[in-house]
C-alpha cells in the first residue's frame, strides 16, 4: 500500500472513524499513532514504490464470476497448512521489529493470532526472543522465519531454537541477499529506537543496530550479517541440520517453483518481499498462477503474500491455486492501533470478509472455490483474441 499522503491524511481526519471498518482505515490510525521514522519503515516499499502500488492494482483487475442459488447457510474457512489446522485461510507474515509498535509486540501478535486460529510467521529479525513468542502462546500454531547468517554456527544455532521452541517450519527468506533501497529509511536515518535490540541475536552476534550511519541504519547492519552467497546448495545444508519443513519465501517464477521442488521444499510463499526489496517485481497475485502451475501435481504448497488488505483479495488468491495467503502490514497496523486487541480486531475483520466474500461468491467451503470463480486481465485478453478470430 502506498505511503499516505498528506491530502489523503486530511481527507481521512476529517471523517475519522472512532472505530476502523477496514484494514486501510487501521493504517491510517497507525500513521497517526507512530512515529514518523517508524511508520515509513513500515510502509515503504523499495524505490520508487511501483510495485507497491502495483500489488493493490493487480488485485483491483481481478474480477469475481459469482455462482447464485447455493446454500451458504453453513460454512467452513477451515484448511491445514503443511498439515497444521487453521481456522480460516489468511496467516500472518514476518514483519521484524514488532515492539516499535506497541510495548508487547511480537508476544502481542502471537497471542492474537493464537486466539484467532490462525498461523503466524515470527521473523527471525524480532524484538522478541522467540521462546518468549512460543511461551506467550504455546498453543498457537507458529513458523519460524530465517535469514542465513555468515556465521553459520549463529545461523545454526537459531534454528535449533526455533525447532526447541516448537516453531513447525522454517520460512527461508530467500529473496534480501541485500537489503533493497527505502527511501524514507534512508532520509530517516533508520534506527531501532533506544531500548530495543533484534531480540534472537543477544547471545550471538552484534545485536545493536547501527545509529552513526548516513543511510539506513538497517542496510548496513543487514550488509553486515546476512549472507549474499545463499543459494540453492544451502538448502541442502539446511536440511543436514534440521528435519522441520523448508519454505522458500521469494519465489516469482516457474523456474524457482521447480528448483523448490527439487530441493525438497515443502512449501512456496510467492512474495516480493512487500515490494521492499526488486522494484518492478510483479504483482505476487500476477504471477500466482505461473507458480501453481508448474508445481501442479507435486508435494509442495503455494502461498502467497504481498497487497491482502481485503477478504476479497484472500478469494482470488485461493481461486488462482494459492493454499492460503499471508498479512505482513495490516498486523502492524493493528498492532500499532491496538496492541493484541488491534491485531485480533484486523483479523477478525479479514476472515469476516472472507466469509462473506464466500457466501456471495456461492461457496459452502474453500473446496467450492474454483478458477472460473475470477476473470484475470489474461483471461479477458484471451476473450478478446478469440473473438477477433
Ligand atoms: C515492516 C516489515 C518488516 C518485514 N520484515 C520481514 C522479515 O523480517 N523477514 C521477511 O522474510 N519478510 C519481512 N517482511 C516482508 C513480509 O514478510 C511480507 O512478505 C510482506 O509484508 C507482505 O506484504 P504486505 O505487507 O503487503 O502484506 C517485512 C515486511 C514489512 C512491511
Ligand atoms: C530486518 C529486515 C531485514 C527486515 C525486513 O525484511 C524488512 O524490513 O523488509
Amino acid at each position: 500500500m502506498q505511503p499516505l499522503s498528506a491530502q489523503a491524511l486530511a481527507q481521512y481526519r476529517a471523517a475519522a472513524p472512532m472505530d476502523p471498518v477496514n484494514v486501510m482505515e487501521y493504517q491510517m490510525v497507525a500513521k497517526e499513532k507512530l512515529p514518523k521514522m517508524v511508520y515509513d519503515y513500515y510502509a515503504s516499499g523499495a524505490d520508487d514504490q511501483w510495485t507497491l502500488q502495483e500489488a493493490r492494482s493487480a488485485f483491483e483487475r481481478i474480477t469475481f464470476r459469482p455462482r447464485v442459488l447455493v446454500d451458504v447457510s453453513v460454512q467452513d474457512m477451515s484448511t491445514t497448512i503443511l498439515g497444521q489446522k487453521v481456522a480460516f485461510p489468511i496467516c500472518v507474515a514476518p514483519t521484524a521489529m514488532q515492539c516499535m509498535a506497541t510495548g508487547q509486540g511480537e508476544k502481542a501478535t502471537s497471542r492474537a493470532v493464537a486466539s484467532m486460529n490462525t498461523l503466524m510467521t515470527l521473523s527471525s529479525w524480532s524484538t522478541t526472543p522467540l521462546e518468549e513468542v512460543a511461551k506467550a502462546a504455546p498453543h498457537g500454531a507458529r513458523w519460524f522465519q530465517l535469514y542465513v547468517y555468515k556465521d553459520r554456527a549463529c545461523t545454526e544455532r537459531l534454528v535449533r531454537r526455533a525447532q526447541a521452541a516448537g516453531y513447525k517450519a522454517l520460512c527461508l527468506t530467500v529473496d534480501t541477499p541485500r537489503l533493497g533501497r527505502r527511501e524514507n529509511d534512508v532520509k530517516n536515518r533508520f534506527h531501532l529506537p533506544d531500548g530495543l535490540t533484534m531480540g534472537n541475536f543477544l547471545d550471538l552476534v552484534q545485536a545493536e543496530m547501527p545509529t552513526d550511519q548516513k543511510d539506513s541504519g538497517l542496510a548496513a547492519y543487514v550488509a553486515s550479517l546476512i549472507d549474499p552467497t545463499l543459494n540453492w546448495k544451502d538448502v541442502e545444508w539446511l536440511k543436514t541440520i534440521t528435519n522441520l519443513p523448508i519454505v522458500v519465501k521469494g519465489v516469482l517464477t516457474a523456474e524457482d517453483a521447480l528448483m523448490a521442488v527439487k530441493h525438497g521444499c515443502a512449501g512456496i510463499v510467492v512474495s516480493n518481499h512487500g515490494a521492499r526489496q526488486l522494484d518492478y517485481s510483479p504483482a505476487t497475485i500476477d504471477v500466482l498462477e505461473e507458480v501453481v502451475n508448474a508445481v501442479r501435481g507435486y508435494p509442495i504448497e503455494v502461498y502467497l503474500d504481498g497487497g491482502v488488505r481485503r477478504g476479497t483479495d484472500a478469494l482470488k488468491a485461493l481461486a488462482l491455486g494459492a493454499r492460503a495467503v499471508f498479512v505482513g502490514r495490516p498486523v502492524v497496523w493493528g498492532l500499532a492501533a491496538g496492541g493484541e486487541e488491534g491485531v485480533r480486531k484486523v483479523l477478525t475483520m479479514l476472515r469476516d470478509e472472507f466469509k462473506l466474500g464466500l457466501a456471495l461468491l456461492g461457496c459452502q467451503s474453500l473446496k467450492d472455490i474454483n478458477r472460473s470463480m475470477v476473470v484475470t486481465p489474461a483471461d479477458r485478453a484471451k476473450t478478446a483474441v478469440r473473438a477477433r478470430l
